[in-house]
C-alpha cells in the first residue's frame, strides 16, 4: 500500500516535537540529568530536518532543503549518542566528538548537496555508522538494567541496519531527482525509522527511572562504606528468613560480631584506616557465609549474621571460624600491617515461635559476656 509522503513527513515532525517536549518536561523535573535536555533537542532537530527535507519539491533552495537538512539529520543520532555519554558519566561531557563528526560529514555534503539522492545516500551511511556505534556503546553502560540495555542494543542495531538498507536503496536509484520518485518500499523504510525512533525515545525515560530506583534501593538497603546490608535491610530480610523457618520448623541462629578495641585503630591510624579495616572485615565475614545467610553492618563496628537452618554444632563451628579468620587476617592499611580481633555473641534457637527482637537481645547479652570474659572469643546461647 503506497503512503502519502507529505503525511509521513507531517507524522514524523509531530511525533518528534511531542517526544522532544516530553524529554524537556522530564529534564524540568530532573535538572541533574542533562541527557534529557540533549535527547529533547535531538528530537526537535530531527523534526526541523524532516520539515526542511520535506520542502525539497516545493522550495528550490538545495543548500537549505538538502545541505542544512542532511547536516541536521546527522546531528540527530550524534546528540542521541552524546546524551547516552552524559547519562553514563553523570557529569558534563565535552561536545568535541559531536563537533568532529559533524564537521567531517558537512564537508562532503558541501560537494554533494546539489545531487539530492547522492547527499541522502551519504547521510544514511553516516547515520548507520553512528547507530551501529551507539548499539555497541549502550552495552558498555553496565549500570543500566540488563534487559533494557539489550533492548536498546537491538533498537540501535535495527536502526543502523535500516539506515544501511536505505542507503542501498538510494544507491540503486541514484538517477532519481528526488525521494518522491523512489519506489513505495522507501516509504516503508521511513515508517520503520519512525517506529524505531519512538520506541527508543520511550525507553530513555524508563532507563533513567530504573537507574534511580536501583540507586534508591541501594541507599535504603545498603551500607555505603562496606556495601553490606544495613540494619534496616537486615531486620527485613532476617524477618522473612525467620518466617520461612517457622513454616519449615527449622532451627535458626543470629550472631552479633563486634570488633575489639576498634577505637584504638581510629586513634592510632586515623578514621580512614578504620574505614578500610571495616571494609576488609566485611569481606572476611561475607566470604565465610552461605548463599542463604544474611549478613549486615548494623552499627559502627558491629556486624550481624543470620544463619538459616543450622544445628548448634554448625552454629558453633561458623562462630569459631569467623572469630579465628578475623583474628588471623592481616590488614594492610596505609602501608602498615595490623591485626584486629572480634568478639561474637550468638543465640541458637530451635523454637519455631522465636521473635527476631528477642533473638537479637539474647545475642547482645551473649556478646556482652564474650567481651567481659576477655574478648576475641564467641559465646553462643541456646533457646529451646
Ligand atoms: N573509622 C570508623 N570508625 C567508626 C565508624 N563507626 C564507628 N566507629 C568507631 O568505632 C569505635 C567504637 O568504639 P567503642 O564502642 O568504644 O568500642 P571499641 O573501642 O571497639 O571497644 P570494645 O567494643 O569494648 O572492644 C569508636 O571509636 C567509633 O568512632 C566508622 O564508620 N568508621
Amino acid at each position: 500500500m503506497p503512503f502519502h509522503l507529505p503525511t509521513l513527513f507531517i507524522t514524523a515532525i509531530s511525533l518528534n516535537l511531542m517526544l522532544g517536549g516530553l524529554m524537556l518536561v522530564i529534564y524540568e523535573v530532573r535538572k541533574t540529568q542533562k541527557c534529557f535536555f540533549t535527547w529533547g533537542i535531538s528530537c526537535f532537530i530531527f523534526g526541523i530536518a524532516v520539515g526542511l527535507a520535506g520542502m525539497q519539491t516545493y522550495f528550490d533552495q538545495a543548500w537549505l532543503t538538502i545541505f542544512v537538512a542532511d547536516v541536521l539529520i546527522i546531528l540527530t543520532p550524534l546528540l542521541l549518542l552524546h546524551g547516552l555519554r552524559q547519562f553514563q558519566m553523570q557529569r558534563p561531557v565535552s561536545f568535541k566528538l559531536v563537533a568532529l563528526v559533524l564537521s567531517y560529514s558537512a564537508l562532503p555534503l558541501v560537494l554533494l548537496y546539489t545531487a539530492p539522492i547522492h547527499a541522502q545516500t551519504f547521510t544514511s551511511v553516516v547515520c548507520a555508522a553512528i547507530y551501529l556505534y551507539a548499539s555497541i556503546y549502550i552495552l558498555s553502560i553496565k549500570q543500566a538494567p540488563t534487559l533494557m540495555r539489550w533492548m536498546l542494543f537491538f533498537l540501535f542495531l535495527a536502526h543502523g541496519a535500516l539506515m544501511l538498507a536505505q542507503s542501498g536503496m538510494l544507491v540503486q536509484n541514484l538517477a532519481a531527482k528526488s525521494v518522491v520518485m523512489l519506489p513505495p518500499s522507501f516509504e516503508w523504510l521511513l515508517i520503520g525509522h519512525l517506529a524505531l525512533t519512538t520506541a527508543t525515545a520511550a525507553l530513555f525515560p524508563l532507563l533513567a527511572f530504573a537507574m534511580s530506583e536501583k540507586r534508591l534501593l541501594e541507599v535504603t538497603n545498603f551500607d555505603d562504606l562496606t556495601h553490606m546490608l544495613n540494619d534496616r535491610a537486615f531486620l527485613e530480610r532476617t524477618g522473612l528468613l525467620l518466617a520461612k523457618n517457622r513454616i519449615q520448623r527449622r532451627s535458626f541462629c543470629v550472631l552479633v560480631i563486634d570488633l575489639d578495641h576498634f577505637s584504638s585503630i581510629n586513634q592510632h591510624y586515623g578514621d580512614a584506616a578504620g574505614d578500610e579495616c571495616l571494609r576488609q572485615v566485611a569481606d572476611v565475614i561475607q566470604g565465610h557465609l552461605r548463599e542463604n545467610d544474611v549478613a549486615a553492618r548494623i552499627g559502627g563496628e558491629e556486624f550481624a549474621v543470620a544463619l538459616a537452618d543450622v544445628d548448634r554444632n554448625q552454629a558453633e563451628l561458623i562462630s569459631y571460624r569467623l572469630c579465628e579468620r578475623i583474628g588471623k587476617t592481616t590488614f594492610n592499611i596505609a602501608g602498615e600491617t595490623l591485626k584486629i580481633t572480634a568478639s561474637i555473641g550468638g543465640i541458637h534457637s530451635r523454637s519455631s515461635r522465636c521473635e527476631l527482637g528477642d533473638l537479637l537481645r539474647a545475642a547482645d547479652e551473649a556478646l556482652y559476656t564474650a567481651k567481659s570474659s576477655g574478648r576475641n572469643r564467641f559465646v553462643l546461647a541456646t533457646q529451646a
